[in-house]
């Protein structure tokens, strides 16, 4: 007999990948229950936990036994449920939070799109345009705002946990003025100006995403005296003069457009210019199934892709950029150090 601790046989496992939908379907129901929120320390019934989020008892009990099998939730002896280090990071005031991140890995547009990997297989081409008739950042800003709410306080997670991190990474000491091209609601660009008080900085994202960025950047913040805040497309323009270029997570759409933006900021930049460019790569990484997921739902939302590191190497190669270094920012993240020649 199969013990629950053993490997399940392929035939089953195959089966338990086919569903994979439905332990996003159920992660994304226990975040937005707020499932996590209301479980403290204390292990908790099915029925108060129902209560506390106003759910029904018996289909809870239901989510929480699948979310159990998958390791997120425990199941105490009595038939109570307690937290473990997984289902603590969905609770909204954890410090390292992952909620907006497994919101934005379940937002209704991933379910539209999914369905259509084999089609964008096939063309190599977006699915996001056919299905909403518009290119999908312009779809999430103007037509679906809760996902583009839930889009940006994603990538505020993520840069919260990064900024320290390359902040510690890069060496600021000779530059006076670092623009973060594309750097959302401006985590990096604040760490930075935090870490060196003789630094100004420029962040430089759509109208839509800096129209809310990072309070400590805005008027009455902190750092507002040294920061410019440029609403903008990167691929169109970068109207900004800076001795290091931040570009981070946004190199991942069609080549084109990414030429586009990497010529725009050699443009802007000129000779001499610092372009540190700051990947996830698919081929380097302890967490592959996360990022090669990463890579499809890009092929599916705007033609793009995860880079490996031969295939950023030559896109910054092509551009023209001279590639100085390649060091890694933290296990998932690797910068590429380049400068503008002469
Ligand atoms: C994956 S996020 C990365 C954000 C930030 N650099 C970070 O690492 O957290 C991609 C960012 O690129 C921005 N973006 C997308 N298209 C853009 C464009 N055409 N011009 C400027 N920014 C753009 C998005 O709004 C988003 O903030």
């Amino acid at each position: 007999m199969t013990t629950a601790q053993s490997a399940p046989p392929p035939s089953m496992r195959l089966r338990e990948l086919a569903f994979g939908a439905a332990c996003a379907a159920a992660l994304r129901a226990a975040a937005r229950l707020g499932v996590a929120d209301v479980l403290g320390d204390t292990p908790m019934s099915a029925e108060d936990l129902a209560s506390a989020v106003k759910a029904e008892p018996k289909p809870l009990r239901r989510l929480l036994r699948a979310l159990t099998c998958y390791g997120v939730f425990a199941e105490q002896p009595d038939g109570t449920f307690a937290h473990t280090d997984m289902s603590r990071l969905l609770r909204e005031d954890d410090p390292n939070s992952l909620r907006y991140i497994t919101l934005w890995c379940t937002e209704p547009w991933t379910w539209d799109a999914w369905p259509k990997l084999d089609e964008a297989v096939r063309t190599g081409r977006n699915v996001i345009q056919d299905l909403y008739g518009k290119e999908f950042f312009v779809h999430l800003n103007e037509d679906a705002p809760e996902s583009a709410d839930v889009f940006n306080r994603a990538m505020t997670t993520s840069s919260r946990q990064s900024a320290q991190d390359v902040a510690a990474l890069l060496d600021l000491s000779g530059a006076s003025s670092v623009a973060d091209i594309g750097g959302g609601q401006g985590h990096v660009v604040a760490s930075l100006l935090e870490k060196h008080p003789h630094l100004h900085g420029t962040l430089l994202d759509l109208p839509r995403v800096v129209e809310n960025a990072d309070p400590r950047l805005l008027e009455g913040g902190p750092l507002a005296d040294r920061v410019r805040i440029v609403p903008g497309d990167c691929r169109e323009a970068i109207p900004v003069k800076a001795d290091v270029y931040i570009i981070k997570n946004i190199l991942e759409w069609d080549d084109d457009s990414t030429a586009h933006c990497l010529r725009n900021v050699i443009d802007a930049g000129g000779p001499g210019a610092r372009v540190v460019v700051i990947e996830n790569l698919v081929d380097d990484t302890p967490s592959m199934r996360f990022s090669t997921a990463m890579d499809l739902l890009l092929l599916l939302n705007v033609g793009g892709a995860k880079h490996t590191t031969d295939s950023m190497v030559e896109r910054l190669k092509a551009a023209g950029l001279t590639i100085n270094d390649i060091s890694p920012v933290n296990p998932y993240l690797h910068a590429f150090d380049c400068t503008v020649p002469a």
